[in-house]
């Protein structure tokens, strides 16, 4: 932020920056024709705190506490939250209060809750629970795909059909996931055309977006360029999401140039939370915290209310008495 005065750099929101600032207008104006880049004016953001945020705990964390951060998640404005995974409990015990946990919150309107169900037996029991929401979760590695979820690309495919095929005769919109779109913690490079072939199949089957994950956080801007530019020949750039983990620090700026290449959809995880059970030395997502403090500084709308946000982080952060993933937490805490 150059020569903006240090009280500026706590301001919360684009909207307060300028009713504060009035003469930061043409400054923040300019800084977007700096750039030389179009960015989206709105970005959905798909917060996957609860989910992929807490599946990695190895403590259970009781499901009042979980239903009470997704409560107060559905306070903040955000559009979607990801509340559960209904695996098998056996692979991923934090996981298996499932139908209580979305039985239990209190849906906010314009509030999405989706779910993960990796096939028939998990989307039957998301829906007896009352999910309105799925997601099948795919990979673009074989050997990921094996120690994820059992079994090969193809097969999971098969069973993915038959998920999205059931959730349209009842209206249920699907998203897909393509983990290791960056990298596979066990195969290590992962061609872009092999991301680009997985995301379009699921496309075709009918999911309605497709979440590109670095599910270990090695990406750069350079990859994470050459993998879009790759899978935007096959899926069409507005069913896009990008899924950033933050392992190298580098989540931020692959974010920004996912924007720049027109993606508008982002997901997060409260206090930077998370990891994946089968993913050995990934670290958290990227903190929903972080990137609402870069979209807001950028004049970009998310309708979410990060102050919200951060309250909703401390609650969890104190309740597996952990400190905050979040470097945007963590500096309104330096300041208060
Ligand atoms: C997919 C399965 C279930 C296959 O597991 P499996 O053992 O191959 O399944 P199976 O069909 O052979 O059945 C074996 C047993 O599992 C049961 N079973 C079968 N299906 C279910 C179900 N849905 N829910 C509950 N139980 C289930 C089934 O009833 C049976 O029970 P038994 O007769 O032995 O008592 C297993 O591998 C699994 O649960 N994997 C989950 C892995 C997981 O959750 N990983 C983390 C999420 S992915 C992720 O984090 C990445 C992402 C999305 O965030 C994006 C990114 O960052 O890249």
């Amino acid at each position: 932020m150059g020569t903006v005065p240090t009280s500026l750099k706590h301001c919360l929101s684009h909207e307060q920056l300028i009713q504060d600032y009035p003469w930061l207008t043409r400054w923040l104006q300019e800084e977007k024709t700096i750039t030389g880049h179009e960015y989206p004016e709105f970005v959905k953001i798909v917060e996957v705190g609860p989910r992929d945020g807490l599946q990695n705990e190895k403590e259970i964390v009781p499901t009042e506490m979980k239903i009470q951060l997704i409560d107060m998640l559905s306070q903040t404005g955000l559009p979607v939250i990801e509340a559960t995974s209904f695996v098998s409990s056996k692979w991923v015990p934090q996981m298996a209060d499932h139908s209580d946990v979305l039985r239990g919150i209190q849906r906010a309107p314009h509030v999405q809750y989706p779910v993960l169900t990796p096939n028939m037996q998990g989307f039957q029991d998301a829906v007896a629970a009352g999910a309105t929401e799925v997601a099948v979760f795919g990979s673009a590695s074989e050997t990921f795909s094996k120690k994820n979820i059992n079994c090969s690309i193809n097969e999971s495919m098969l069973r993915f059909e038959e998920v999205v095929n059931m959730a349209k005769k009842r209206h249920i919109p699907v998203r897909g996931y393509v983990s290791c779109a960056l990298g596979c913690p066990h195969e290590g490079h992962i061609e872009p055309s092999k991301v680009a072939e997985v995301a379009k199949r699921l496309y075709e089957m009918g999911c309605c977006e497709i979440s590109l994950g670095d599910t270990i956080g090695v990406g750069t801007p350079g990859s994470m360029f050459q993998m879009l530019q790759t899978v935007m020949k096959e899926v069409p750039t507005k069913a896009l999401a990008v899924h950033c983990h933050d392992t190298y620090g580098q989540a931020l700026p692959n974010i920004l140039t996912a924007l720049q290449m027109g993606v508008c959809v982002v997901d997060s995880a409260v206090a930077g939370l998370g990891g994946c059970p089968y993913a050995q030395g990934s670290s958290g997502n990227v903190s929903t915290e972080d990137v609402l403090y870069m979209l807001h500084g950028m004049g970009i709308e998310t309708g979410v209310n990060l102050a919200k946000v951060i309250e909703a982080g401390e609650f969890i952060c104190s309740t597996l008495c952990r400190k905050t993933n979040s470097k945007v937490a963590q500096a309104r805490g330096r300041t208060l």
